[in-house]
């Protein structure tokens, strides 16, 4: 099946005056297919937003092609945006919902988008759901699984061929978080879009995802099918983040044996991105920079 969405080799720097420019993704590579769930994880300040933005047209593209069905993704407005089939659904529900708006009001912005006149605003809460009768109230009377359903709700409305999420459970009761993961990948998955879901927990990840990237410091160092990804990792970024979720402090923690912070994207380390704190770190590592997939690491380089 051809991919909906193909990120090659894609660049994104951030620049602001007197500040040194920000290269946040540096290089990656990614695809989605039509129906397809690819989890992407990685630690914050690695790049995952501003890669998601600039499949979305919110973040210009320094170098590199990000194609959606078949056509080049350049920045657009926020209608042609709509128009591209591509929706995301945000970290911070309350922030993304408008306070002043009735749910239904918004909900319904999405199907005027999609000009869907069959589907009303309590059909999509319910298919969130959600009880119809919510669609006549406003954000604040909600909890935050609630409003970040209302905000599915509101993107599937545009009938999206792509959703997106930026980190749409990581402010979410432990409760709420599996369910609207799994909420996301089924209303996805049933509509036949696909879903690029962005979270640094990778545990969740595994519950719904297909695939699994790994993304460092603006490179995407392994991609792989989740359970051979989960069964065994092989770049030992992966394999760090993995042997950090069973810590009790909370998910995504480096273990003590991963010396070192993230590194400023705005002066990273030569070689591989990850040299300076990895514990399989050899001489070329420090000098060339693995450049190849599926597992961006000297110690697995393509035959
Ligand atoms: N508008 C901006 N101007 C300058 N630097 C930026 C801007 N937005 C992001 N950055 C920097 O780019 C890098 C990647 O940030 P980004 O938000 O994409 O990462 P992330 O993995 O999504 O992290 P988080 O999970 O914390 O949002 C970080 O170093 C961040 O400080």
């Amino acid at each position: 099946m051809n991919d909906l969405l193909t990120i090659d080799d894609l660049v994104v720097e951030h620049r602001s005056p007197g500040r040194p420019v920000v290269r946040a993704v540096a290089g990656a590579s990614l695809s989605v297919r039509p129906g397809e769930v690819v989890g992407l994880v990685g630690e914050s300040g690695c790049g995952k937003s501003t890669l998601a933005r600039a499949v979305c047209g919110l973040n210009p593209i320094t170098a590199g092609s990000i194609d959606f069905d078949g056509q080049p993704v350049t920045p657009l407005g926020l209608r042609r945006r709509r128009l591209t089939g591509i929706q995301m659904v945000f970290q911070d529900p309350y922030a993304s919902l408008n306070p002043r708006r009735r749910v239904g009001d918004q909900i319904a912005d999405g199907l005027r988008a999609a000009r869907d006149t069959a589907a009303s605003p309590a059909d999509l809460l319910e298919r969130v759901g959600l009880p119809r009768d919510f669609a006549g109230r406003h954000p604040h009377e909600f909890s935050g699984g609630q409003r970040q359903r209302i905000a599915i709700a509101r993107a599937l409305a545009a009938r999206p061929r792509l959703l997106i999420g930026d980190e749409p459970i990581s402010a979410l009761d432990a409760s709420a978080q599996a369910q609207v993961a799994r909420l996301m990948r089924d209303l996805a998955v049933e509509s036949g879009a696909g879903l690029l879901f962005i979270s640094h927990d990778l545990s969740v990840v595994r519950l719904i995802a297909d695939r699994i990237a790994v993304m460092y410091l603006g490179k995407i160092v392994e991609v792989g099918d989740t359970a051979e990804v989960w069964a065994n990792p092989r770049h030992p970024y992966t394999k760090a983040l993995l042997a950090a979720i069973p810590q009790p402090d909370g998910l995504g923690v480096l273990p003590a044996e991963l010396p070192g912070d993230v590194p400023d994207p705005a002066n990273p380390p030569a070689g591989c991105r990850f040299s300076p704190r990895c514990p399989l770190v050899m001489d070329v590592c420090r000098d060339k920079e693995p450049d190849f997939g599926p597992v961006a690491c000297w110690l697995h380089e393509p035959k």
